[in-house]
């Protein structure tokens, strides 16, 4: 292998992107301390927050989706489309990378299409298990897919489609018994029971409004909340932050959130529902029922199947919830199966696995 190692790595616009890319390039840190790791993202983005502060350089493509109903944002797109390439090739040409890698995003798109063109070789990490239009135009021509479900084989190139899991930063492996710094770090009363609500890495409207409408039912079971509403939605509820409602717009510090949790009411986003496999505590899954192809409702059942977790969509709130979710949490019994099963669905070698295949393709070189 060799010592001064160039990676570049490229995901973003959500978090689900993100993450998967930052335990990669962890790892890679972890085995070559000389390595060279640069990311690239969409400019805006949260990966240009997030990134720096995870310790790594960012370079930001402007670079965005396609609405997929008629808009005048789609009349910039193939300028911003040029615009991104032609960055991605000086970005390329500069910083000379052994390897490219894609995590899913729009801003993996130009930049790995580059990376092909040139020979570079490329690997693509797919989160979910049904693939994201980027990854799914990218993968004929990648080197390797790293993906968490079997079912993508039925659309990616089954020869160079290997199954690793999705990457769970490093943190969230040994949670251990750091519960009393959780309570700590969050102002929590110790001893009591603590539910743990994430609308994913941008926050989740429906999820937040269901929480509103319980908040009195929460206090009457004497059940505190660590309540993450998402940038976008913070100023609306951060009247409700008290010693028992926490109300917090982003979470950096998921292992200390995860600790305090008893229970957890969480979206459905892949790299949400890998990492709740490793925490092993019992969730209530509600997916986002806006995501391509309901993916999340895929990815919560893929738990439910195992009676692994509970899930409900939205639809089933209003007249479920309530009986459901605090019967749910006072029973001991059903809640210690429900962690004990979902925790047999852990995938915790899934960054190693993938980085071995980084190496692969280095070597290959
Ligand atoms: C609305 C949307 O398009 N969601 C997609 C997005 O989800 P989303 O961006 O929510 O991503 P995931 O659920 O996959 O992962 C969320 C990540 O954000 C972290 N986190 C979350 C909240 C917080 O306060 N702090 C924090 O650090 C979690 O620990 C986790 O690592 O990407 C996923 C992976 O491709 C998809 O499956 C989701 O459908």
């Amino acid at each position: 292998m060799k010592k001064d190692l160039r990676v570049i790595l490229s995901g973003g616009g959500t978090g689900g992107h993100i993450y998967p890319a930052i335990a990669i390039a962890d790892e890679i840190k972890k085995r070559h301390p000389q390595a060279e790791i640069l990311f690239v993202g969409a400019k805006d983005r949260m990966e240009m927050e997030k990134v720096p502060q995870a310790g790594y350089k960012i370079e930001g493509l402007w670079i965005s989706g396609v609405d997929r109903s008629f808009s005048l944002k789609n009349f910039i797109f193939p300028f911003k489309l040029m615009s991104s390439l032609s960055k991605s090739r000086k970005i390329i040409k500069n910083f000379k990378p052994d390897i490219v890698i894609g995590t899913g995003g729009f801003a993996s798109g130009p930049l790995l299409r580059v990376a092909i063109s040139n020979g570079i070789p490329t690997l693509i990490q797919e989160q979910n298990s049904l693939p994201g239009i980027t990854n799914k135009i990218l993968a004929k021509y990648a080197d390797t897919i790293c993906a968490a479900y079997e079912k993508v084989k039925e659309v990616f190139p089954a020869n160079k489609t290997v199954i690793t899991g999705n990457p769970v930063r490093q943190d969230l492996l040994k949670l251990g018994e750091n519960r009393e710094e959780a309570d700590q770090y969050f102002g929590l009363t110790k001893n009591k029971k603590t539910v743990l609500i994430l609308g994913g890495s941008l926050g989740a409207r429906r999820i937040n409004s269901l929480i509103e409408t319980f908040l009195q039912r929460f206090k009457e079971e004497d059940i505190q909340l660590i309540w993450q509403t998402g940038k976008l939605y913070y100023e609306e509820y951060k009247k409700y932050d008290s010693p028992s409602v926490r109300v917090q717009q982003f979470i950096n510090r998921m292992d200390l959130a995860y600790a305090a949790a008893d229970v957890i009411i969480s979206r459905a986003g892949a790299g949400s529902v890998s990492e709740l496999c490793i925490v092993g505590k019992p969730v209530l899954f509600i997916p986002s029922p806006n995501v391509a192809e309901n993916h999340q409702a895929k990815n919560a059942m893929a738990v439910t199947e195992h009676d692994a977790a509970m899930m409900m969509t939205e639809d089933e709130l209003t007249e479920s919830f309530d009986t459901c979710f605090f019967s749910f949490i006072k029973d001991e019994r059903r809640l210690a199966q429900m962690a004990s099963n979902i925790k047999k669905l852990a995938l915790p070698d899934a960054t190693s696995k993938i980085v071995n295949e980084v190496e692969k393709l280095v070597n290959k070189e």
